[in-house]
């Protein structure tokens, strides 16, 4: 496989804690793929992103992008995070403009596009992420979802190779997570972009993802193909997260509906479809 990114037997303890938030951390991000990063509260992931764009440095270990080690000299580090975009789990922490529009083209301005082409590619992203009425508005009059929106679309209107997403889906409604997924598939299909996305939603992961990393106290626990990650329902339960509700109606429904040889269905519109075709049968 072609690795974007690789952090190799990675530490770090944050000042004053005893407890390292990550403990010796090796994976490597695939290419091209659209990645979950599963686990619980406190076991690193927030920590992970901000190493994985320079934000920190590891204690130990090291980090590479396409097999170089990162440098931390102040033009890798300027030229890392054009590659690699950071959408915070906390919006407040990514907002810095005065209104909605100037937020989303402060970065465009810097990454130095003519005023016209960011004018157009602002204008797009407020269409895609359903903010085109609060174009003026100032960004500490929104609401935590719209603001988690204006940091999303601030961010992927950069078109990044890497896009980490922590939580990109907490504070938003089912309209706006139906919109930022369908967003997710077209930079995906369209530009090629590699995701990363940290999640509790094991349901969104199993039905998106083509690869999946479970991190338990600062280190990988689990990774693989989703259909190989979440059939080790011994260790996942052991962890605790458990397993996508689709995994426990299939296994209800094999094999007196479907033959064990059956492949599982990766979304509910899927097995819709096979449930009204066996029952048509
Ligand atoms: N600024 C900080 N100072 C001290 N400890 C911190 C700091 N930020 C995080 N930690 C600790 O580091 C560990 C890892 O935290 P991190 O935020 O990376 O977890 P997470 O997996 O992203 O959690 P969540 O699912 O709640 O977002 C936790 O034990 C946390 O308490």
């Amino acid at each position: 496989m072609d690795w974007l990114l690789e952090i190799e037997d990675v530490c770090y303890t944050y000042p004053g804690s005893e407890t390292p938030a990550l403990n010796g951390l090796t994976m490597r991000v695939p290419r091209g793929k659209r990645c979950v990063l599963l686990g619980h509260n406190g076991c690193g992931k927030s920590t992970l992103f901000l190493h994985m764009n320079g934000i920190y440095a590891p204690e130990r270990g090291v980090v590479k992008w396409k097999g170089e080690a990162f440098s931390y000299r102040r033009t890798f580090l300027s030229q890392i995070r054009q590659k690699v975009g950071l959408v915070f789990q906390d919006p407040e922490q990514q907002l810095i403009a005065s209104t909605v529009a100037e937020d989303i083209s402060y970065g465009l301005c810097s990454a130095g596009l003519s005023d016209d082409e960011a004018k157009r590619k602002v204008e797009q992203a407020l269409v895609r992420f359903g903010l085109e009425h609060f174009r003026e508005r100032p960004v500490h009059h929104l609401s935590l979802g719209q603001k988690k929106r204006v940091a999303l679309a601030g961010v992927m209107v950069l078109e990044p190779e890497l896009l980490l997403l922590d939580e990109p889906t907490a504070y938003l409604d089912r309209l706006h997570t139906r919109l930022l997924m369908k967003e997710l598939e077209r930079i995906h299909r369209e530009e090629g972009t590699t995701i990363v996305m940290a999640t509790h939603d094991i349901d969104l992961a199993y039905e998106w993802a083509d690869w999946v990393f479970v991190i338990e106290d600062g280190r990988l626990a689990l990774e693989g193909a989703p259909n190989e990650v979440f059939a080790r329902r011994d260790v996942l339960e052991g962890l605790q997260l458990g397993v996508p509700l689709l995994f426990d109606v299939w296994e209800a429904l094999v094999p007196s509906f479907f033959p064990e040889t059956e492949a599982r269905p990766r979304n509910v519109a899927d097995l819709k479809e096979r449930l009204a075709r066996c029952l048509v049968d």
